[in-house]
């Protein structure tokens, strides 16, 4: 299916909106023809029956044609008005529906399929993407389809009046509304694709430079990068420019081709008049009827633009979306049930692109509420057995159960519901503690809150905060201390409370004192049901916990019972 196609396919819940707002367009623009149109007659007219005698001023029927006026007026200012709510909503709400939609197949991805971009690149992909998926009814569709539907009233009226007047007409608007935006757009279409190229390697460069500002400097390569930037933000401009010129030339074009053709279809009505078909008053009428025709094209030539644009961003978004996920999802879905135990037997898991195994013949066997120790070298793969239980990666060899299920039949949601985990790399959100604490649990308590932060021996910290619960804790935690954010997720995880806890390295950046405090208190206060799985690299940890496995080469092995 073509790109646009799809878009189209996105917008179908919203047609009737969709319609409507054409419609309204459409009145619009046919009510400022008329009223110009009206106008140019009612003039003329009621010169030539100024200039006619008393007898034809007093037959003269002004009423008529200026209820026609103010009715043309009235309708043109409201259609306008109507116009712009409807089509706003309908474009806010395809946003959204393209937002909601790309989500949804994104998600599944995550973190696989996503660690392979650029972050940067992603959110400038799901914003500005998406925001001109959803521009493309307001901005594309909407101006092309109305000119198309005017242009055609247009012609038809005029040719009611004189046929070679709206052959004048007609060649006018197919040149102002198809050929010199076609031209423009060929022209400017390989700076188009330029700027856009640029401006996603920029807005990715800027994100990675506000995410790592600090390692930038420390590195001192904050200049470099700087300079980069400067570079491709000048590229930018001076495509842009190249564009703005070969728009604004093909604008002064539409505006001169318009004039000729107003001008074109007064010689041809002159021709008629001259012929005894047309009366005076006609003259202006088509003139300004002709004038006003073109008012429907000024949009045109940036609505050809945009499309290509539009084409652009949302072939990337649907690449994007339509890459598979690394795990697919599983045919009949099944429902671990209690006890929890794990068990894996023979198995093999080697990341997509690795050219080694991550796990082989990897056999392991944990009992819901057991607490274990991972220890082993770094690269063993002690964190892949959380890739693996999170279902972020399939394992190619053996096989995994957990509560009696295969877990290739359990969804990633399902796991994430008895599994809560502390990563290596864990995230903090911006906010206050109370937020990260709630994102955690939706349901929990004020009480619950202040229970988890005294097991992640944090309660003291926050009681000493001013704010309490509600105190900021920056971007990614950025004002607390390493330790202080890492013992903010073990509080998280504890308030969620899931049948099994994976803790890697939770005790990192601890002193011994708050270290031996935190297992303590986690060892106590967490329900029996819980299994915990400690990886760590520290002994006094791994000697907490009643037992130890030792990974090495991919494999798991017995190291004892503590
Ligand atoms: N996303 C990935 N893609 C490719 N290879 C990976 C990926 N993640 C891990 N690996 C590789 O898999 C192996 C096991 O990694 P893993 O992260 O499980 O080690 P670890 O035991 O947790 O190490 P550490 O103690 O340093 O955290 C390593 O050789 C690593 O390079």
């Amino acid at each position: 299916m073509s790109t646009l196609a799809r878009i189209i396919g996105l917008m179908r819940p919203l047609r009737g909106r969709m319609a409507l707002g054409l419609a309204l367009s459409v009145a619009a623009s046919l009510a400022n023809f008329g009223l110009l149109f009206l106008s140019g007659w009612l003039l003329a007219a009621a010169a030539v029956a100024g200039l006619g005698g008393i007898a034809a001023r007093n037959a003269f029927n002004l009423f008529l044609p200026a209820v026609g006026v103010r009715f043309f007026a009235t309708m043109r200012i409201l259609a306008r008005y109507l116009e712009r709510l409807v089509t706003h909503d309908a474009t806010l709400r395809l946003i959204g529906r393209v937002r909601a939609w790309s989500f949804e197949r994104l998600a599944p991805q995550a973190p696989a399929v996503l660690a392979r971009q650029r972050s940067g690149d992603m959110l400038f992909r799901f914003v500005a993407d998406t925001d001109r998926m959803g521009q493309f009814y307001l901005e594309v569709l909407l101006p092309i389809a109305s000119a198309a539907i005017c242009c055609v009233v247009f012609v038809t009226v005029t040719g009611v009046f004189s046929l070679p007047a709206a052959v004048v007409l007609a060649v006018g608007l197919v040149v102002c509304g198809g050929v010199l935006p076609g031209v423009a757009g060929a022209l400017s279409a390989h700076g188009m694709r330029r700027i856009s190229h640029q401006q996603d390697v920029m807005h990715a460069d800027l994100t990675e430079v506000l995410q790592g500002m600090g390692e930038f400097m420390f590195l001192g390569a904050a200049r470099t990068v700087q300079a980069r930037i400067a570079d491709r933000d000048a590229d930018i401009r001076n495509e842009r420019r190249r564009v703005a010129l070969i728009e604004g030339g093909a604008r002064s074009a539409m505006t001169v081709i318009a004039m000729m053709s107003a001008a074109g279809v007064l010689v041809m009505a002159d021709m008629a008049y001259g012929a005894g078909a047309l009366s005076a008053a006609c003259l202006p009428m088509l003139a300004l009827g002709g004038l006003a025709a073109f008012d429907v094209l000024i949009p045109v030539p940036a609505a050809w633009q945009l499309l290509g644009q539009v084409r652009v961003a949302a072939g990337r978004v649907f690449a994007l979306c339509d890459t598979p996920p690394c795990v697919p999802a599983p045919a009949r879905p099944g429902s671990p049930r209690a006890p929890f135990d794990l068990s894996l037997s023979g198995v093999g898991l080697r990341y997509p692109g690795a050219t080694h195994w991550a796990l082989r013949h990897a056999d392991l066997s944990v009992a819901q509420g057991a607490h274990v120790a991972l220890v082993g070298p770094s690269g063993a793969g002690k964190s892949t057995l959380v890739n693996l239980l999170f279902r972020f990666h399939d394992y190619q060899e053996g096989q995994v159960r957990f509560g009696g299920v295969d877990l290739r039949d359990v969804d990633a949601d399902v796991m994430a519901r008895h599994i809560g985990v502390v990563a290596q790399d864990f995230h903090l959100f911006q906010g206050s503690i109370r937020r990260n604490l709630t994102i955690a649990c939706p349901t929990a308590t004020e009480e619950a809150m202040w229970q988890a932060l005294q097991v992640a021996q944090l309660h003291a910290f926050v009681q000493s905060e001013p704010a309490g619960l509600d105190t900021l804790i920056g971007e990614g935690g950025m004002r607390l201390s390493g330790g202080q954010a890492r013992r903010l997720a073990v509080a998280q995880v504890v308030l969620r409370s899931p049948d099994w806890i994976i803790l890697d390295e939770p005790t990192e950046g601890l002193d011994a004192r708050t270290e031996r405090d935190l297992m303590d208190a986690l060892l106590q206060a967490l329900p029996l049901r819980t299994t915990i799985i400690c990886i760590t690299h520290n002994p006094a940890v791994a000697a907490r916990m009643g037992r130890v496995v030792r990974v090495e080469g991919g494999r798991f092995h017995e190291a004892g019972r503590t």
